[in-house]
C-alpha cells in the first residue's frame, strides 16, 4: 500500500516547521570535526537529530504547497513520501540514555546558549580566555567539543545506530533529483510551453539547495563516524584540496566521456594554467562535480561546432588566486550561446541535447547524465558553488565561444543559504 501521512505525523510535521533551519558553514564543520571524541560525535548526533527533521519538515510543507498543480504529479508525491518516511524515522529515533556519571560530563560546559550580539563570547575574549573550551557557534547555540575521556560503549553504539539511520535516509533519497525531474516532465505534458515558470524554477533552486545541505550534513557525519581518519581530511572536507589536480582529473573524465560519446580518437585539448601547489579547504566531490559538468559543456560545444576534426581549438582553464575567492575560468571556442538564450541556460530542463529517458528507479549516488541531456548541469553546479558562498557566471560571445567563471569562496565561513 502506498505510504500515507497519518494525522499524528502531520501534527509533528507542522510542529517542526515552526522552527527555523540552522545553517552550518564549512569552517564550523572543519572546527567541529577535527579528531572528534565519541562525546563530540554524540553532540553532533544530537544536533542532527534536532536539525534534520526541521529541514525535512520544511521540504514536506513546500512539496505540498507547490504552485500550479505540480504537487499532484505522481513523481512529486513519491518524493514527498520519501521525505515523510525519513522524517518519521528521525523523530522515532530514541533519545540517548547515558549513565548519570557520563551525563554530567557531557552536559557540563557544553551547549551554551548564545550570548547577546553586543557581548563577546567568553571563548573569543582574550581577557577571559581559558575559562571555557573553544566553542563553535552554530545557529543560536555554541557547540563545544567534548573531551576525549573514556566513553562507555553505549555512546559508541548510539552514535553507530544513528549513523546507520541517516545513511539509510541518504540512500532512500538518492533518486530524488531524477524523480523530481520526472515530476516536471509529467507536469509539462499538460502544458503547451515547456519553459519552466519562474515560481517553479525558484522552488527547484530552493529544494535542490536544501538537498545539498542535508546530504552534506549526513555525508560529513557518516564520514566522521565511519571512515578512518585521513591526512588533510575532516570527514568529507579536504583542508588541502589541490585545484590543479581536481581540474586535471575532471578534464580526463570529461574527455573520456566525450571520446566515447562522439566516437573520437582524441577529444579537444584542455589546457590548464594553475599553480600546482594551490591548496584550499573544500569538499572535493563538489568541486569535481562542477568542473566535470562545465568541461563537458565546453567539450560538447567545441566538438559540435567543428565536427569530427584532427585538431580543435583548445579549452583553456585559468585559475586565479585572490584573497577572497579562487576563480576558475573555463574558456572555449565552441560558438557561444545566443544572447536571448542566456537566461534559459540557468533553468532546469533547458538543454539543446536530444531528449533523454529518465530512470528514477536507477539507484545512483548523485544524478549525472552521460554527455548532456537534462539541462541540469549548469543550474545544479551553480547551487553547489553558492552553497559554500561562491558563484557561477557565464559570458558568451555568440559565433565565437563561452567563458564560465567558477568563484569559490576561500574564507569558507559563510552560512549555508537556507530558505
Ligand atoms: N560552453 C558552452 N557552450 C555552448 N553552449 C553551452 C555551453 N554550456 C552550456 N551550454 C548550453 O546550455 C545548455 C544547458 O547546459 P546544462 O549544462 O545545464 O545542461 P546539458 O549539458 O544540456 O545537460 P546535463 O543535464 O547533462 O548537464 C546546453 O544544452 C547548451 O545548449
Amino acid at each position: 500500500m502506498a505510504y500515507q501521512i497519518t494525522p499524528q505525523l502531520r501534527d509533528k510535521i507542522n510542529h517542526f516547521c515552526r522552527f527555523p533551519q540552522t545553517g552550518v558553514s564549512l569552517r564550523q564543520m572543519v572546527m567541529f570535526g577535527q579528531n572528534p571524541s565519541q562525546g563530540t560525535l554524540l553532540r553532533a548526533t544530537q544536533f542532527l537529530a534536532d536539525e534534520l527533521p526541521i529541514r525535512i519538515a520544511h521540504r514536506i510543507k513546500e512539496l505540498e504547497n507547490l504552485p500550479h498543480n505540480l504537487g499532484e504529479m505522481p513523481s512529486i508525491i513519491k518524493v514527498k513520501n520519501w521525505y515523510a518516511q525519513s522524517f518519521e524515522d528521525l523523530i522515532n529515533f530514541p533519545k540517548a540514555e547515558l549513565p548519570s556519571s557520563i551525563r554530567d560530563k557531557f552536559t557540563s560546559g557544553s551547549i551554551i546558549q548564545k550570548l547577546p550580539d553586543n557581548v563577546p563570547h567568553p571563548a573569543n575574549n582574550p581577557g577571559r580566555s581559558g575559562m571555557l573550551k573553544p566553542s563553535i557557534p552554530i545557529g543560536r547555540r555554541y557547540y563545544t567539543k567534548v573531551d576525549d575521556i573514556e566513553w562507555p560503549p553505549e555512546v559508541h553504539y548510539y552514535n553507530e545506530k544513528f549513523t546507520k539511520l541517516i545513511e539509510d535516509i541518504k540512500k532512500r533519497h538518492n533518486p530524488v533529483v531524477s524523480t523530481v525531474a520526472q515530476g516536471i516532465l509529467e507536469y509539462n505534458r499538460h502544458k503547451t510551453k515547456t519553459v519552466i515558470e519562474t515560481d517553479i524554477q525558484a522552488f527547484l533552486d530552493r529544494f535542490y539547495m536544501s538537498r545539498i545541505g542535508i546530504r552534506i550534513l549526513i555525508g560529513q557525519h557518516v564520514a566522521l563516524n565511519k571512515l578512518p581518519s585521513r591526512p588533510d581530511y575532516v570527514g568529507i572536507i579536504c583542508t588541502k584540496t589541490n585545484i590543479a589536480q581536481a581540474v586535471q582529473e575532471a578534464a580526463d573524465n570529461a574527455k573520456f566521456i566525450c571520446e566515447e560519446h562522439y566516437g573520437l580518437f582524441r577529444a579537444p585539448e584542455i589546457q590548464l594554467h594553475c599553480s600546482n601547489d594551490l591548496l584550499f579547504t573544500y569538499v572535493p566531490t563538489h568541486l569535481s562535480h562542477m568542473l566535470f559538468e562545465l568541461l563537458k559543456n565546453s567539450l560538447r560545444a567545441v566538438v559540435e561546432k567543428f565536427g569530427e576534426a584532427d585538431e580543435y581549438p583548445p579549452i583553456k582553464v585559468i585559475v586565479a588566486e585572490g584573497r577572497e575567492d579562487i576563480t576558475i575560468k573555463i574558456s572555449d571556442e565552441g560558438g557561444g550561446i545566443p544572447r536571448s538564450n542566456i537566461p534559459l541556460v540557468w533553468t532546469y530542463m533547458y538543454t539543446t541535447a536530444p531528449a533523454q529517458d529518465l530512470d528514477p528507479e536507477f539507484n545512483q549516488t548523485d544524478f549525472r547524465a552521460p554527455m548532456a541531456g537534462l539541462g541540469y548541469g549548469l543550474p545544479i553546479s551553480r547551487l553547489y558553488a553558492r552553497y559554500f558562498g561562491g558563484d557561477l557566471k557565464l559570458i558568451s560571445m555568440e559565433g565565437y565561444g563561452t567563458d564560465v567563471y567558477l568563484h569559490l569562496n576561500r574564507i569558507s565561513n559563510s552560512d549555508e543559504p537556507l530558505q
